[in-house]
């Protein structure tokens, strides 16, 4: 289809000819012999739109460089051998039709099982070849950059390239965002829709069901800069990502039941929305008029479903917040709906181009910040202290970006002023804390790259 094409398959170009290989030399060394393709899936920075993407609203990222190559063989003995550049990935190896993704321990090579089960069992792959991979990893890991979606987009891909088939880019997008979950978080499809499907130059508006993306222009004379906290927060290692997804679910849940409708098909708030047919700030007042602000016990959330908490748990909660027994519902719903309707108007200011285009997307996003930090609490100390160090030395506008709970801010900062913003964070931030040898790594400008691709040597 034209406007949904396959990942593109191309030769090496020169801006990756040193770094491939490298990691063909490494992948000699390991497995002797050379890989037959590489493929490269890169990590995101959410401009804005956060903890929506699951509750069915459009997101706003764009594709970094940083991302995750693999080098790939076929083998013709059934064996996924499994292998990382960076030695703190261990070697793994299994039975490429029969292994199992251990949801309590999720280990690295989990992530690439997920992409690899995903193709078979969701894109009915039934007899894959055995690959010989090596992995090279630039995303920061854990730091809400989304390594983990790029690592399971490009383990797909691999596998997609190795059994010589070809799916379109909201095919593997599609597939990616549910088979991510076999690790244990319900995420959304926001990671792996823009590793597919970005363009260079270009963020996207990314909406689901069904999944479609728009290209969105971003203003000139701004540059977007990531700033890493250097708090690691493993997603699928906590309750805390699911706790916040089966909140919003409890919340379209309760709010369905008090409008009369049928609350168990109520997955998303965005569906309570469709519902209802009415705007975003009206979602507000809904929120408003029927949850009260004080927490929901278990027990109050089974009585206004009439159901038992045996039933709650079928309907509404994951293997990980079985054992949650409050929940914020007033404050998470408020938080997606104003979020949602905060990326509609970011999107609009980026079309209509007013004269205080920047000035209006900075507001934005430090709307967002205020509402993830204090309606959604997915921010952390140094998060906090991190986002009012980028505003004071000349962001007009910064934020947690990715799930949170540590991992990176994302600044709006006018261009004639990233000089001075990068030494000044690094100086009020970085140094403070002995982080100053990580600065290099962790405090970039970004900008929109590309999206996933296969490439012959
Ligand atoms: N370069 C890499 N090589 C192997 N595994 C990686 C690499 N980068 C990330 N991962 C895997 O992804 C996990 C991080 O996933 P997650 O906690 O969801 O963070 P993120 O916000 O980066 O997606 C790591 O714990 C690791 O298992
Ligand atoms: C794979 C996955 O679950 N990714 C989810 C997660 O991203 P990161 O953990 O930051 O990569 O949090 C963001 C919050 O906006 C989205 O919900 C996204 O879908």
């Amino acid at each position: 289809m034209a406007d949904d094409p396959p990942p593109i398959i191309t030769e090496i170009d020169a801006n990756y000819k040193e770094r491939f290989s490298q990691l063909g030399k490494k992948f000699q060394s390991k497995y002797d012999c050379e890989p037959v393709f590489f493929a490269r899936a890169p990590g995101r920075v959410n401009i804005i739109g956060e903890h929506i993407d699951y509750c069915g609203y459009g997101v706003l990222p764009i594709a970094i460089d940083q991302d995750i190559v693999i080098a790939v063989r076929q083998t013709d003995d059934d064996t996924l051998y499994l292998s990382n550049i960076d030695d703190k990935y261990s070697d793994y190896k299994c039975n490429v039709k029969d292994f199992e993704i251990n949801k309590d321990q999720p280990d690295w090579h989990n992530y690439f099982l997920c992409g690899l089960k995903g193709i078979m069992e969701l894109l009915s792959l039934e007899n894959p070849v055995g690959m010989q991979c090596m992995v090279d990893g630039s995303v920061p890991s854990s730091a809400g950059l989304s390594s983990s979606s790029a690592l399971v987009c490009c383990a797909a891909l691999c596998t997609m390239q190795a059994n010589g088939k070809s799916w379109t880019k909201k095919e593997l997008a599609d597939m990616c965002a549910q088979c991510e979950r076999y690790i244990g978080t319900i995420g959304g499809g926001m990671d792996q829709a823009i590793s597919f499907m970005a363009q260079p130059g270009m963020a996207k508006k990314i909406d689901f069901n069904p999944l479609r993306q728009t290209n969105v222009a971003l203003p000139d004379g701004v540059s977007f800069v990531i700033s890493n906290c250097c708090v690691e927060k493993n997603k699928a290692a906590s309750s805390d990502f699911n706790t916040r997804v089966v909140e919003c679910r409890l919340a379209s849940q309760v709010l369905a039941k008090m409008k009369g409708f049928e609350w168990r098909e109520m997955k998303r708030l965005a569906d309570l929305q469709t519902k209802l047919n009415v705007g975003l700030q009206e979602m507000e007042n809904v929120v408003k008029e029927c949850l009260h602000e004080s927490q929901y016990t278990k027990a109050e959330i089974c009585d206004v479903l009439g159901v038992t908490a045996d039933i709650l748990a079928t309907t509404s909660l994951s293997p990980n917040t079985l054992h949650v027994e409050n929940f914020c519902l007033y404050q998470r719903a408020t938080h997606v709906y104003s979020e949602a309707r905060r990326v509609e108007d970011f999107q609009n200011v980026c079309i209509e181009r007013p004269t205080d285009a920047a000035i209006k997307l900075g507001e934005l996003m430090n709307g967002s910040f205020e509402s993830c930090s204090k309606l959604y609490e997915c921010s952390c100390p140094e998060l906090d202290q991190l986002v009012a160090i980028c505003r004071k030395h000349g962001a007009i506008g910064s934020r947690l970006t990715g799930a949170g709970w540590g991992g990176c801010a994302v600044s709006l900062v006018p261009n004639d002023k990233v000089t001075e913003f990068l030494d000044g964070v690094k100086q009020s931030y970085y140094i403070p804390r002995g982080l100053e040898s990580k600065v290099n790594n962790a405090l970039f400008v970004t900008k929109s790259g590309g999206g996933a691709a296969v490439y012959i040597p």
